[in-house]
């Protein structure tokens, strides 16, 4: 089935609702409008109803999408949000920086998320990623066989799908790091209805190059066929010989996922970042995410060169990680 159709079909499986901070950007209210509007998920819009009409291409907003201001949020109910930061953030931050760390609409919609009040978050329209995902990893923090927290994205063009990670967030990752990523990528390939192939990727294959920053790639492969036996994961690969069958058949004769690789994770965030964006920007394909893999509630980062496009299908794909999840 075609992707987007899949998504819609799943996420109208339940009432899902998704915090959106970033009601101040003409992309972010345009895109919630039409996911209200076709009845796929109830959107809570950060931002005052006036300012965000004024950015809408609608004369009305759609009766379920909901807009709440920070600004009147009722005294108790953000002395309850505090209390209840305070408490998670167990000695880190006292409530009265609390009150001020909440000002920050990451931090306020991130706290709905993990209250309950909302399925999820979808931001990063016009913050940066460590702004968007700080109160992620502070607040709702990662599931507890997963160390640290990464981003994917769903690479599309035509029916080609493929899994690039981590292109986010984690700037150095260690081998272990490196392991986690590639297993967590695995299970993100699986909500796209990808059969995972894992490719660890580097510029050597198989013992052609040595080097400190190849010994890390060849450990994060051990440690990943330890962490999950029954996936397919390999590497050292360079991505020709991922990729490219014949090129395969010379470089690494022996591997199934040489040749076959859908799932592609880089060494460290600079390949990963420059990488996607070059298949994105040269390649022609449609990069959707970051989606960030490993959270106990999903939280999704946006680039902040996206369209409305890209926000509908992040936030589709927000809100059938909620349900896969529960
Ligand atoms: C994600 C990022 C912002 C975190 O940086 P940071 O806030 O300076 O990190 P810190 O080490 O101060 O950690 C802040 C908190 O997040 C946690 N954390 C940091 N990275 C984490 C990860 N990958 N997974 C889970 N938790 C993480 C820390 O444990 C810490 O928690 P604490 O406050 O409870 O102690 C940083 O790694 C970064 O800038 N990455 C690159 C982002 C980027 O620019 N990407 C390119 C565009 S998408
Ligand atoms: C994912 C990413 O690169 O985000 P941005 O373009 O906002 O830096």
């Amino acid at each position: 089935m075609e992707l987007l159709e899949s998504l819609k079909q799943k996420v109208t499986q339940k009432p899902m609702t998704l915090v959106f901070p970033e009601g101040n950007d003409e992309r972010i209210v345009n895109a919630t409008i039409r996911l209200a509007s076709e009845n796929l998920l109830t959107p809570i819009v950060l931002g005052k109803r006036e300012e965000i009409l004024k950015l809408s291409r609608t004369e009305q907003l759609p009766e379920n999408l909901q807009i709440l201001d920070p600004a009147t949020y009722p005294a108790a109910a953000f002395e309850e949000m505090v209390a209840a930061f305070v408490a998670r953030r167990n000695g880190k931050n006292t409530a009265e920086q609390a009150r001020e760390m909440l000002k920050d609409v990451n931090y306020f919609g991130t706290m709905l998320v993990y209250l309950g009040k909302a399925d999820g978050m979808v931001s990063g329209a016009i913050h940066a990623t460590g702004d968007t995902v700080r109160p992620a990893l502070q607040i709702i923090k990662t599931k507890p066989n997963v160390r640290r927290t990464s981003g994917a994205f769903l690479m599309l063009r035509e029916d080609e799908r493929y899994i690039f990670s981590d292109c986010a967030i984690n700037i150095d990752p260690t081998a272990q790091d490196l392991a986690e990523i590639a297993v967590e990528s695995a299970k993100t390939a699986r909500l796209f209805d990808i059969d995972p192939k894992v490719a660890l990727m580097s510029f050597s294959t198989k013992g052609s190059a040595s080097s400190p920053v190849v010994d890390k790639v060849i450990e994060a492969v051990k440690l990943a066929k330890q962490l999950a036996p029954n996936e397919e994961i390999d590497g050292e690969l360079q991505f020709d010989a991922a990729f490219v069958p014949s090129v395969a058949a010379k470089k690494a004769p022996d591997s199934k996922v040489a040749g076959h690789a859908n799932v592609f994770v880089f060494p460290e965030l600079q390949s990963g970042n420059i990488g996607y964006k070059i298949a994105q920007r040269l390649g022609g394909f449609e990069a959707v995410g970051p989606i960030l893999q490993g959270l106990n509630q999903p939280v999704s980062d946006l680039s902040r060169g996206c369209d409305e496009e890209e926000i509908y299908k992040v936030s589709l794909i927000t809100a059938a990680q909620a349900i896969d999840e529960e």
